[in-house]
C-alpha cells in the first residue's frame, strides 16, 4: 500500500495554488459580479433587481474574506436544509485537524469549496436559482473558437461520410483515427476559463485546431492510450459503452462530441454517456443545460456565417444519437460534493459516489477529462511524479473501474513521468525566463494520457 503524501496547500509560494488563491480567484469572482449586475440590468423584473443587490454584497463580503485571509466556515443549518450535498463540506471540515484559512487551507478542498460557496450566494435569491453566474463566459469563449470549430466541423463532415461509405474499415485505420479524435478531445481541455484571467483570446485560439496539436504531440509526456484501446475492443461491441466525466462546455465539450460521434459512426461503441455538472462550477464546467445551448450556438448564423453545411451535419448527427439514447447526458450532485474520487466507492452512500462506482463498472471505459478532475482522481498530493498513475488513485485502482484520464496539465499534481523527466522539465522551464522551474507543471502546455484497468493485481 502506497504512503499518502500531503496535499498541496493555498500557502506554498511554490506551487500554483498560492497565486491562484491571491491573484486568479479575486478576477475570477470580480467577474462574477460583473455577471450578475449586467443580468439585472437587462432584467425588467423589480424583485430580480433587488435581489441582486444581495447576491453583489455576497460576493463582495466573499471577495474580502478571500483577501484577508479569513477561515473557512461549516455550512449554516438552513444553508444546507437549501442545499443538502453541501453537507459533504461539512463532514471534510469536521474532519480537519487545523483551522482553514482561503489563504491557507488544503487547495482541491478550498477551491471546491470557494464554488460552492459562490453558487449558495446566487441560489439563495428565489428569482436567481436557475441563473448560470458563468454562461455568458462560456458562450462568449466558444464564439471566438470560431477558426477551431470550423476546422473540426469539415474535418468530422469529411470523415463521417466516408465511413458510412466503407462497409467494413479495417481495425487499423480506426485505430489510428481513434488516437487523432482523443487527441482532439485532450488537448480541447487546453482552454478552460478558469485560466482565462491569465490568457488572451489569441493564445486560447492559438492553443486549438490541427497545427497546435501537431506541434504539441511531443509534450504528452504519459500515454498510456494503447491499454484503453485494447480494453475497447475486447468488450463485445452490444456492450460496449463509454463513459465521459466532462469538464468544460464549449470547445471542449465540442471535441469531446467529435470523439464520440466518430466511435458511434464507426461503430466503435453502442452507447456513449456524458456526465454533468448539476450546478456552476470551476467557471467553465459543463451542465446539462449547456447541450442544448451548444446545439443553438453551432446554429447561430451571426456567430459563424461560414461552413453552415459541416455545422449543421455536426449538430444534427448528435441529435440524431441522442433521439436513439445512443448517446445521453446526466448529471450527479457527487461531482461537485467535498469528496474526492476515492470516495467513488460502495461505502459513498450520502452523495451518489456509490450508485456512479456501480454504473461505472458497467462501462467499457470511463474518460475523465482536465486538470479539476485529474486533481480529484489523485487526492491533490504530493506524490513523486514518477508515482505509478495506479498508485496514486487509491482503490479505484481496485474497483474494476477502467479509467483512462485526458489532462492537459494545469496545477501541480502530476504522475507516471519516466525516471529524469521532471528535472529536464523544471530546468527547461527556468531557462524560458520563469522564476519557479516547477510551475512547468501548471502552464497547460504539458499533458497526460493515464490508464487503469482497475485491477492492480492482475496488471
Ligand atoms: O477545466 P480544468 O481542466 O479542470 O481546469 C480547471 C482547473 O485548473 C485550475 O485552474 C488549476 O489551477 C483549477 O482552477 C482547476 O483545477
Ligand atoms: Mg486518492
Ligand atoms: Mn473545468
Amino acid at each position: 500500500m502506497p504512503q499518502f503524501p500531503d496535499v498541496y496547500s493555498l500557502n506554498d509560494p511554490t506551487s500554483f495554488a498560492y497565486s491562484t488563491a491571491r491573484s486568479r480567484w479575486p478576477k475570477i469572482i470580480t467577474q462574477s459580479k460583473q455577471d450578475v449586475l449586467a443580468h439585472a440590468r437587462k432584467s425588467e423584473d423589480a424583485e430580480l433587481k433587488k435581489q441582486s443587490e444581495t447576491i453583489v454584497e455576497g460576493i463582495e463580503l466573499l471577495l474580502q474574506e478571500i483577501e484577508e485571509g479569513a477561515s473557512i466556515r461549516e455550512f449554516t443549518k438552513s444553508e444546507v436544509a437549501l442545499i443538502p450535498s453541501l453537507q459533504s463540506y461539512n463532514d471534510v471540515l469536521a474532519t480537519m485537524k487545523e483551522k482553514s484559512t482561503w489563504l491557507s487551507g488544503p487547495w482541491l478542498f478550498t477551491e471546491c469549496y470557494l464554488y460552492r460557496v459562490l453558487d449558495l450566494i446566487v441560489k439563495s435569491q428565489s428569482k436567481w436559482v436557475n441563473f448560470d453566474i458563468f454562461e455568458v463566459l462560456k458562450r462568449d469563449t466558444f464564439k471566438s473558437s470560431k477558426f477551431g470549430i470550423y476546422e473540426l466541423a469539415i474535418r468530422y463532415k469529411k470523415l463521417s461520410e466516408e465511413l458510412k461509405k466503407t462497409a467494413q474499415v479495417e481495425i487499423e485505420k480506426l485505430r489510428i483515427l481513434f488516437e487523432e479524435f482523443i487527441d482532439i478531445s485532450l488537448w480541447g481541455n487546453a482552454t478552460d476559463l478558469s485560466l482565462l484571467a491569465n490568457a488572451t483570446l489569441e493564445d486560447i485560439q492559438s492553443r486549438q485546431g490541427k497545427e497546435a496539436r501537431e506541434k504539441s504531440a511531443k509534450n504528452i509526456i504519459a500515454n498510456d492510450l494503447p491499454e484503453a484501446w485494447k480494453r475497447l475492443v475486447a468488450v463485445p461491441f452490444e456492450e460496449r459503452r463509454i463513459d465521459f466525466v466532462l469538464d468544460n462546455a464549449g470547445f471542449e465539450f465540442y471535441t469531446d462530441l467529435s470523439l464520440s460521434l466518430f466511435l458511434l459512426d464507426a461503430k466503435l461503441v453502442k452507447t456513449v454517456v456524458f456526465h454533468c455538472k448539476t450546478r456552476p462550477w470551476m467557471v467553465s464546467d459543463t451542465m446539462v443545460k449547456d447541450y442544448k445551448l451548444f446545439l443553438q450556438d453551432m446554429r447561430n448564423t451571426e456567430w459563424f456565417p461560414d461552413h453552415q453545411e459541416e455545422l449543421e451535419y455536426f449538430a444534427s448527427s448528435i441529435e440524431h444519437y441522442h433521439d436513439t439514447e445512443q448517446f445521453q447526458l446526466t448529471d450527479s450532485e457527487f461531482w461537485t460534493s467535498a469528496l474526492d474520487y476515492s470516495c467513488l466507492s460502495p461505502h459513498e452512500i450520502k452523495y451518489g459516489g456509490a450508485e456512479l462506482y456501480k454504473y461505472f463498472q458497467n462501462s467499457t471505459v470511463v474518460i475523465v477529462k482536465g486538470d479539476l478532475n485529474y486533481r480529484k482522481l489523485t487526492g491533490d498530493r504530493k506524490w513523486p511524479k514518477t508515482t505509478p498513475f495506479v498508485d496514486a488513485i487509491d482503490q479505484l485502482a481496485t474497483s474494476d473501474i477502467h479509467i483512462l484520464a485526458l489532462r492537459t496539465c494545469k496545477a501541480d499534481v502530476c504522475v507516471g513521468l519516466p525516471e529524469g523527466l521532471e528535472e529536464k522539465l523544471i530546468a527547461f522551464w527556468k531557462q524560458q525566463g520563469n522564476e519557479l522551474g516547477e510551475l512547468w507543471c501548471s502552464s497547460g502546455k504539458w499533458a497526460v494520457i493515464s490508464y487503469s484497468a482497475g485491477n492492480t493485481s492482475t496488471k
